[in-house]
């Protein structure tokens, strides 16, 4: 069984149509990103994946019982308040000292317990949100934007914590950006969404399809095999393949 499926889904803000006809659903253990351009409706797929908002069509079902650990893009904290790491994971409860190392240690970050919050670089906050989504033990873990205010190196290295973090944990990962070749390295599998699903594949297949293309040009096939090649350990399908139709498309 699906950990989290949509069939069908339309949505409207206010009269504003944002999403029409988008199913897609996450096995458990995939790693998926959805991505697309500034106002293509993923945070709102998102939110209706977590059961924050209803669609007026179509439904979204969740495996009973799911639990899903949320790394928000930002998170902002008023620097002039001093709050240790260790004390913001004790928000809204309270968790042992054992279970709040450990989760900074899968983060990536062992060890900042004692330092104020306000001190941390950009990577190691955003390592610092992911520790606390991962101290609910989430089955799926959702990340919207999670990388922004990051440079192309820190969001790579915060989505090779991501790939540990899944290894670690056994859970899936949905995440939404629209950071293209950086995240879509780390994913079994993209959506890409424009108020429609365009397409859908693995990063090799959806960087070479024509309506990504059209979305995003085709800038992002040579970053993608950079960062690439510490992954080509072959999974199922033979990445190597020659897209003669695609090329002859540039
Ligand atoms: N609460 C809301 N009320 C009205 N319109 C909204 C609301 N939230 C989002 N929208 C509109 O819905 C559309 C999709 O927004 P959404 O945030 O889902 O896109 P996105 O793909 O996540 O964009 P971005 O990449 O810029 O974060 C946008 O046109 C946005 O203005």
């Amino acid at each position: 069984m699906s950990l989290i499926s949509a069939k069908n889904i339309d949505f409207s803000h206010g009269g504003q149509r944002v999403l029409q006809g988008v199913s897609l659903s996450l096995e458990p253990g995939e790693i998926v990103t959805i991505v697309g351009p500034n106002g293509s409706g993923k945070s709102t797929m998102l939110r209706l994946l977590i059961g924050a908002l209803k669609p007026q069509k179509g439904s979204v079902t969740r495996k009973p019982g799911l639990r899903v650990g949320y790394v928000p893009q930002k998170l902002y904290i008023d620097p002039t308040l001093p709050i240790t790491v260790e004390r913001f994971l004790n928000l809204p409860h309270r968790v042992a000292a054992k279970d709040a190392a450990a989760a900074l240690e899968t983060a990536g970050v062992p060890g900042v317990g004692q330092r104020q919050m306000s001190q941390l670089s950009g990577g190691q906050f955003q390592r610092v949100l992911l520790a606390r989504a991962i101290l609910g033990k989430p089955d799926v873990l959702m990340l919207d934007e999670a990388t922004q205010g990051l440079d192309q190196p820190g969001s790579a290295s915060f989505y090779r914590q991501i790939e540990s973090v899944r290894r670690d944990l056994g859970c899936a990962v949905l995440m939404v950006s629209h950071e293209l070749h950086v995240v879509m390295s780390a994913s079994d599998r993209v959506i890409c969404l424009n108020g429609h699903v365009c397409c859908e594949g693995t990063p090799e297949v959806v960087s070479v399809a024509p309506a990504y293309r059209e979305l995003f040009g085709t800038g992002t096939g040579g970053a993608l095999a950079l960062y690439r090649h510490e992954h080509d350990h072959g999974h199922d399908h033979d990445h190597d393949h020659h897209h003669p139709k695609h090329e002859a498309a540039e």
